[in-house]
């Protein structure tokens, strides 16, 4: 199975490892990073991206800054400065700084115990996916029926967003291997094409039959009955719910209500946001005009012409039929609140 992230112990020469996620599928081409600020650049351009594997980069990105501090003599102001450059580094998926400060409550202990945690973190989500994997498709099977089902899925959930294995992703693979699924509508999700480019290759590689359509095409599909649930991940999920998740996934939610079939949100408990009481509190990330404007570095648009590039959109959660984590299945739409109540 394809690793997006991976700590490579090498001495002086210890580096992430990571998939530059913009080259696939044409090139499976791997980074060596070794500064923060490499790693910061290859967030920030989504080589490595999906919130669960953001929190891990969060985790070994403290590692990283005590690893190139040591190298270059940094103060400990300088550590902590660099520490917080990789926790800002995309504001809207909970997990990166999640993952940064967790690791960071260790600095004190040195280098090999915040390494030891990142370790930690990345395990943690492997084994959250699998298990959420597992309670997503018994309940979507017990809600629908025990048959195979029709999918539609938006972005790109799979092990190339987490550490390993994936989320929606996940749910949709554990249906397969059951033998309970028989197609999925893959969204392209424009701009940067996370669903034609990564998730057609996920699903393509693991033998599960799918169609790529158009993003405009997902709330037909689901008004014309041709799918039986939508799946995606998340970003960060508030205390009452709300998920923000790639730009378009508001659409899926809104036909699947209209429609009457379920709208299923999977993410590790890490991308929960206890502290956060609703959606409205949610920063969402804005991208920039070329992404929109531009096609394999080709403009489009005439000279002047400017774009909108929200990189996330947010569901209320009373439009989510479930939302899975390691820890269960809450019926979002009919459970009480606060959903998630901050750990006491
Ligand atoms: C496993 S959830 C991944 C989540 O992250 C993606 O955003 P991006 O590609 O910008 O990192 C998208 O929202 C996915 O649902």
């Amino acid at each position: 199975m394809v690793r997006a992230i991976e700590w490579i112990d090498a001495g002086t020469e210890s580096h992430i490892r990571l998939l530059d996620q913009t080259l696939l599928p044409g090139s499976e081409t791997y980074l060596e990073v070794s500064t923060v600020d490499s790693l910061i650049d290859a967030i920030q351009r989504l080589a490595v991206r999906g919130a669960p594997a953001l929190g891990t980069s969060g985790g070994y990105g403290v590692a990283l800054a005590l690893h190139e501090g040591a190298r270059k003599g940094w103060t400990a102001d300088e550590v902590k400065q660099n520490i917080d450059a990789v926790a800002n580094a995309r504001p809207t998926a909970v997990n990166l700084a999640w993952g940064a400060r967790r690791a960071e409550t260790f600095v004190a202990e040195g280098f090999e115990r915040v390494l030891e945690e990142a370790h930690a973190i990345g395990l943690e989500d492997e084994r959250a996916n699998r298990e959420l994997s597992k309670l997503g498709a018994d309940w979507l099977l017990a809600q629908i029926g025990d048959r195979p089902l029709r999918a539609v899925t938006h972005c790109n959930t799979g092990a190339l967003a987490t550490t390993a294995w994936g989320t929606a992703y996940g749910i949709l693979h554990e249906l397969h291997l059951r033998g309970r699924l028989e197609m999925v509508y893959v969204d392209e999700t424009r701009p940067l094409l996370q669903g034609t480019r990564l998730t057609s290759w996920e699903l393509k590689n693991d033998g599960i039959p799918h169609l790529v359509e158009v993003d405009g095409a997902a709330a037909s599909t689901i008004l014309r009955g041709l799918v039986d649930f939508a799946v995606i991940g998340a970003d960060r999920i508030t205390a009452n719910g709300d998920t923000a998740n790639k730009v378009g996934s508001v659409a899926l939610a809104l036909a699947c209500a209209r429609k009457g079939i379920p709208f299923v949100v999977a993410a590790p408990y890490s991308t929960v946001d206890e502290a956060t009481t609703t959606g409205d509190d949610i920063e969402i990330e804005e991208r920039s005009d070329a992404e929109v404007l531009e096609f394999a570095g080709v403009r489009a648009a005439a000279e002047g012409v400017r774009a909108f590039n929200p990189a996330f959109d947010v569901t209320p959660h009373d439009l989510i039929s479930a939302i899975v984590t390691e820890r269960g299945v809450v019926e979002a739409s009919t459970a009480p609140q606060p959903l998630f109540p901050q750990a006491s």
